[in-house]
């Protein structure tokens, strides 16, 4: 796995109407969202935007509707066109490409998995999982190896001649997602794509894509206005609010240091010893601690150790990273994090 930043957005605008650049002046002078459209008509889309997307890694984008979520993912594979700024992809601007580059970026180098699937009714499992291939004219003995290699790898053995209409919800998006893999694309789209299934089988598709991402290492960059959803799939959580940036960063840090009361109400409800991790708020330390109730791993849900502790709020444990101590924790310190914080308040 690797830190590079794989897709860079700098100072993205998009305003929709009849004259963006006069609206985007307007914009830049620091003027409102909804005071734009009151006064000019314009609709602000996105305002300032930047993010770094980590190559390797699910990048997840939350907010309300009409955040400006779906704006934004459209900008990667340019469905859409700014207003102003940059999508700097391997070190290239997207918006530079002539239309042959842009159908290869499309073809090659991202997929998009949808929240309705978007899956060709007439054709088979098999065939739309290598519909990539199909619109570049190859035949179904070239691609029928490799979709099969990913419709086996998503839960879909035996499945290949079944048309998508035979199929469940959630095994049509798996389609999807083996649709996404069998185009050998380095990035994937996720534009909601867990919103309209099931409770349960949403969190099985959920542990899917990380099982995945733990062998593959695709850039994900994934839709949702779910915060569960989002704190349990993101290693970069960006949150969207009317437009613009309010937080971004590691989403137990956003959970442990909400910078707005817009961020402390979304995090408010959550169960925090089931989302926030050991690592989060142990102590970083090699030396052992003396008095010791026992060794936790640097990933275990706060969670776990309560139910491991038998309620005593005094011990400490030794926190282990493949079998090195990384650090001690402390209950009180655990205890003390499952009470969500005020923006202001100092972090420790
Ligand atoms: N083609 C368009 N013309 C005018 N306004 C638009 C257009 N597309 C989006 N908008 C506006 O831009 C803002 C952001 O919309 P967007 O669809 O990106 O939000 P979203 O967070 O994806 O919402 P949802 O979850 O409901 O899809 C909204 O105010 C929306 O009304």
């Amino acid at each position: 796995m690797t830190d590079d930043i794989k897709i860079c957005v700098r100072n993205l605008y998009k305003i929709f109407g009849d004259d963006p650049q006069g609206a985007l002046e307007k914009v830049r002078g620091g003027m409102s969202k909804t005071d734009l459209q009151a006064e000019t008509g314009h609709v602000l889309g996105l305002n300032n935007i930047n993010v770094d997307m980590p190559a390797g890694k699910t990048t997840v984008i939350m907010g309300l509707s009409g955040s400006g979520k779906s704006t934004l993912i459209r900008h990667l594979n340019r469905l859409i066109d700014p207003t102003a700024g940059e999508v700097i992809m391997n070190g290239e601007n997207i918006l530079d490409y002539n239309e042959r580059r842009l159908r290869e970026l499309r073809k090659h180098e991202m997929s998009m998995v949808f929240q309705k699937f978007a899956l060709l009714p007439h054709r088979t499992v098999l065939e739309n999982a290598g519909l990539s291939w199909e619109i570049e004219g190859k035949t179904r003995t070239k691609y029928a190896a490799e979709a099969t290699k990913w419709l086996d790898r998503v839960g879909l053995e035996g499945q290949g001649e079944q048309f998508p209409a035979q199929l469940s919800g959630g095994m049509q998006q798996r389609v999807g997602i083996a649709r996404a893999l069998t185009s050998n694309s380095d990035v994937m789209l996720m534009d909601e794509a867990f919103s309209a299934l099931d409770p349960l089988i949403r969190t099985d598709m959920q542990d899917l894509l990380i099982e995945l991402q733990e062998e593959l290492h695709k850039t994900v960059i994934f839709i949702t206005h779910d915060l569960d959803e989002a704190l349990k799939l993101a290693d970069h959580l960006v949150i969207l609010k009317d437009g613009f940036i309010v937080q971004q960063g590691e989403p137990q840090h956003i959970l442990l240091n909400p910078n707005d009361p817009y961020i402390e109400a979304f995090v408010s409800d959550i169960n925090r010893a089931r989302v926030l991790r050991v690592r989060s708020v142990m102590e970083k330390t090699d030396v052992p601690p003396t008095d010791v109730a026992g060794e936790v791993d640097y990933d275990d849900t706060l969670e776990s150790i309560i139910a491991v502790s038998e309620g005593d709020t005094t011990n400490n444990y030794r926190v282990m990273r493949e079998g090195r101590q990384v650090g001690v924790l402390h209950m009180r310190d655990l205890v003390r994090a499952l009470v969500p914080r005020h923006p202001g308040e100092a972090a420790e």
